[in-house]
């Protein structure tokens, strides 16, 4: 388990949804899947620091990076705007600054730079455009990201699978609930080495006989 793995328990993202519709029900905790690892084997588990951008412009996120805790993700609303509002100038910065990662409702590009840099970034565009540097925004205050409400210190774990977001209260619970479902899975996984079946183990010889 990597340091950056710490909050969430070296929990994946897919693991963390499914433990959260059991532990807490039904509930938005998943971007939609338009917000995707900008390079291969990104990944970031950290809270999150909430910036409200507009779409074509980048000046609240340089403030962001100057504004966040250090270990904070930032996490970004820029109405889904298709222009690259990050890139390797600001990855640094935010390296330096010992922050997370970011994920962002809006397009970024230097994708090949993150990666070089292990700097992990969830976008919905890459795009070579460059933006203004005008508006201010806010930030600290909820955003809407991917569909889903984000406030800061909500914990955000992002991989090659998804975005998945928990509000503070519910994820203590949520995380206990992760790791009895890996235990679980660890088990179903030497039983199928061992030469059961999936259906076996499951349950499901007879579902859908009708
Ligand atoms: O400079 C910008 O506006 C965005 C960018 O490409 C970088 O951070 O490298
Ligand atoms: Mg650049």
């Amino acid at each position: 388990m990597s340091a950056a793995d710490g909050p969430a328990r070296g929990h994946t993202a897919a693991t963390l949804y499914e433990a959260a519709v059991a532990a807490e029900g039904p509930g938005r905790y998943a971007m939609d899947v338009g917000i995707r690892a900008t390079w291969p084997g990104a990944r970031v588990a950290a809270p999150a620091f909430t910036v409200q951008g507009a779409g074509g412009d980048n000046l609240a996120l340089q403030h962001a990076i100057l504004e966040a805790p250090a270990g904070s993700v930032l996490v970004a609303d820029v109405n889904g705007a298709d222009w690259g509002h990050w890139g390797e100038v600001l990855a640094v910065a935010s390296q330096f600054r010992q922050i997370a990662g970011l994920v962002i409702d809006g397009g970024v590009r230097d994708t090949v730079e993150m990666a070089e840099l292990d700097f992990p970034v969830f976008s919905r565009h890459v795009s070579v455009r460059g933006t203004r540097k005008l508006f201010r925004g806010a930030l600290g205050v909820p955003v809407q990201v991917g569909a889903v409400t984000v406030h800061t210190g909500d914990l955000v774990v992002a991989d090659a699978d998804g975005v998945v977001v928990l509000p503070q209260h519910v994820a203590d619970r949520v995380l206990d609930t992760a790791d009895e479902r890996v235990a679980k899975e660890a088990d179903i996984i030497r039983r199928l080495k061992a030469g059961e079946s999936s259906l076996d183990i499951y349950g499901l010889a007879e579902a859908g006989r009708g």
